[in-house]
């Protein structure tokens, strides 16, 4: 049989395509060439529930406040709730099962339990300081040793 011939006879007697796998051809908000571009686009990302001005959910809300100690305000922000392909996207993307999700300098980092720990243990501060985002906790910092070298 030809190659043609057997290319029809399996189209025409093989079941039906099963529908795409969205987690590999989503499309828009959730492609990850399009999450990509987003986690990379700038210094520190966070998805999160609500804004940062108006979080939406504690854990959300923890991210920022552990951010804001840290002088970091200047961030990008992507509300989940309003697009529901993010919220399912952005955990497909870093396979993690849960919002919030932060980003430092394209690399997903974790949810709020992982950031107060980064907050805890110093990691924050050193990251936010490799990726030359001032942290205002460093500054103090800083400023108390001058002050005891006095
Ligand atoms: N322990 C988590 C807390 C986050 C969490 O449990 N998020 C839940 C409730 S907001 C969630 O995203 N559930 C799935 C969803 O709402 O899409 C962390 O460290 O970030
Ligand atoms: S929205 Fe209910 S715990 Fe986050």
């Amino acid at each position: 049989m030809s190659a043609s011939l057997r290319l029809l006879r399996r189209a025409l007697t093989s079941r039906p395509v099963p529908r795409p796998c969205r987690r590999l051809l989503s499309q828009g908000s959730a492609s990850r060439q399009h999450l990509d571009a987003l986690v990379k686009k700038d210094k520190v990302v966070v998805f999160m529930k609500g804004t940062p001005a108006q979080p939406m959910c504690g854990f959300s809300n923890a991210v920022v406040q552990i951010l804001r100690m840290h002088g970091v305000e200047n961030y990008a922000a992507y509300n989940v709730l309003e697009d529901q392909d993010l919220r399912q996207g952005i955990k497909n993307y870093s396979d993690w099962p849960t919002i919030p999700q932060v980003y430092l300098n394209g690399e997903f980092v974790g949810g709020c339990d992982i950031l107060l720990q980064m907050h805890q243990n110093g990691d924050l501060v050193n990251e936010l300081k490799k990726l030359g985002v001032r942290s205002a906790l460093l500054d103090k910092d800083q400023g108390e040793d001058k002050k005891d070298k006095k």
